[in-house]
């Protein structure tokens, strides 16, 4: 085959991604029209039953045209996760037009390159208007600069795959004046970063926030005891120590590292294969949220010093069916051996039924403080395979 056979080949299929891109803009368009019938006639935005149609009739048209279920189901997940998720950003953006505007200040851990900017980028990419960020050193600083409305919204990493819940934020959430309005998850791939030219066995120190050093703690265990470890603000300062001191290397993404003009010397480093964190969004004021797309409502209360007051509470949940995804305690600070719980549950706050539930909690509870109702994220897909 000759250079211009190649070369003309490429074109073809230069315009064939180009169509598919045309024709992914389209259904995009139709599927926002299908959310005008869904508010009028207040409809579940998902349609789990429709889907599973969908991909049992893509998956057997593409196989009779020589295509693998495997990659059929793939491509089709994401678009599919994609106009559910679009169509719910409509909606949400229609019931909240106060918190729209054509420009918006958005307060995360870090600077450029760090994984909460890539978490920020992640999460406010449905979201028309101009994202301004702001860099933070640290948790109190974020929740500091939305308190004091010097900032719309605020990211914070509240739990991970490999190292569990992130206890400094929790802490924080118990007197910060802020309301959770939306979650978002990010893969975390953390890698070791040096300039080039560093080998391995050159490295005598390495830079990192805590976080990383911790998901990572299997593999740093592996390189003995004569590396020295330092812990460092945020990802963004770690990856700037490496730049600036010969011999040592950072704890980050391939992006990052990239961006910085650092390299690559070892990859997948964290002690679980699948790592992720969850990351909740801050604001000074609570978003309604609509009783079509699913829900999560955080609270935090304190039940009584009685025999059995946890399950009590607990069982108010249960009566009510409501599922709970996440409990988790935490010490009051200055009060040794005082507990909160974190509480996690699938609910609108919106929902008569919920309300009556929170009411009944009150009964078994010193107190309760919702810190937010807000759209979840996290989207199951439907099983075909
Ligand atoms: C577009 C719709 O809404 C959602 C998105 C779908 C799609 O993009 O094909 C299918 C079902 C729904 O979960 C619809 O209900 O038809």
């Amino acid at each position: 085959m000759t250079e211009d056979t190649l070369q003309a080949l490429r074109r073809d299929i230069n315009e064939i991604d180009s169509d598919l891109l045309v024709l992914l803009a389209k259904r995009r368009r139709i599927s926002h029209s299908v959310l005008e019938y869904k508010i009028t006639n207040n409809k579940p935005i998902r349609d789990e039953a429709r889907e599973q149609a969908l991909l049992e009739k893509l998956i057997s048209y593409g196989k009779s045209l020589g295509l693998d279920a495997y990659y059929i189901n793939n491509v089709f997940q994401l678009i599919l996760e994609d106009s559910v998720l679009n169509q719910q950003a409509l909606l949400q953006r229609s019931l909240n037009p106060d918190a729209m505007s054509d420009s918006y200040r958005v307060a995360y851990l870090g600077g450029q390159g760090s994984y909460s900017q890539l978490a920020c980028h992640k999460y406010f990419s449905r979201r028309p208007g101009k994202l301004i960020e702001i860099g933070c050193a640290s948790f109190e600083h974020i929740t500091g600069q939305v308190e004091k409305g010097q900032a719309d919204f605020g990211l914070l990493p509240i739990e991970n795959t490999s190292s569990g819940s992130i206890n400094e934020v929790f802490d924080l959430l118990q007197h910060a004046q802020v309301s959770i309005v939306g979650e978002v998850t990010q893969s975390i791939e953390h890698c070791l970063l040096a300039l080039p030219n560093v080998e391995l066995k050159d490295i005598t120190k390495i830079y990192a926030h805590p976080q990383p050093f911790a998901q990572c703690s299997r593999f740093l265990q592996g390189l003995g005891d004569n590396i020295q470890h330092e812990t460092c603000d945020s990802t963004s300062s770690a990856l700037q120590q490496a730049l600036d001191n010969p011999n040592s290397a950072a704890i980050g993404s391939a992006q990052a590292g990239k961006h910085i003009g650092l390299e690559v010397l070892k990859s997948g480093l964290a002690n679980q294969a699948e790592n992720h964190s969850r990351f909740i969004v801050v604001a000074r004021k609570a978003l309604q949220v609509s009783t079509q797309i699913p829900t999560k409502t955080t609270l935090i209360m304190a039940t009584k010093h009685q025999v059995g007051s946890l399950a009590d509470a607990l069982m108010v949940f249960k009566q009510h069916n409501i599922n709970m995804t996440k409990l988790e305690s935490r010490p009051v600070p200055g009060n040794p051996w005082e507990e909160v719980f974190y509480v996690d549950l699938q609910a609108n706050t919106a929902e008569a039924s919920v309300q009556r539930a929170l009411e009944e909690l009150k009964e078994h509870t010193q107190f309760v403080r919702i810190l937010g109702c807000y759209q979840s994220e996290t989207m199951k897909q439907v099983e075909v395979l």
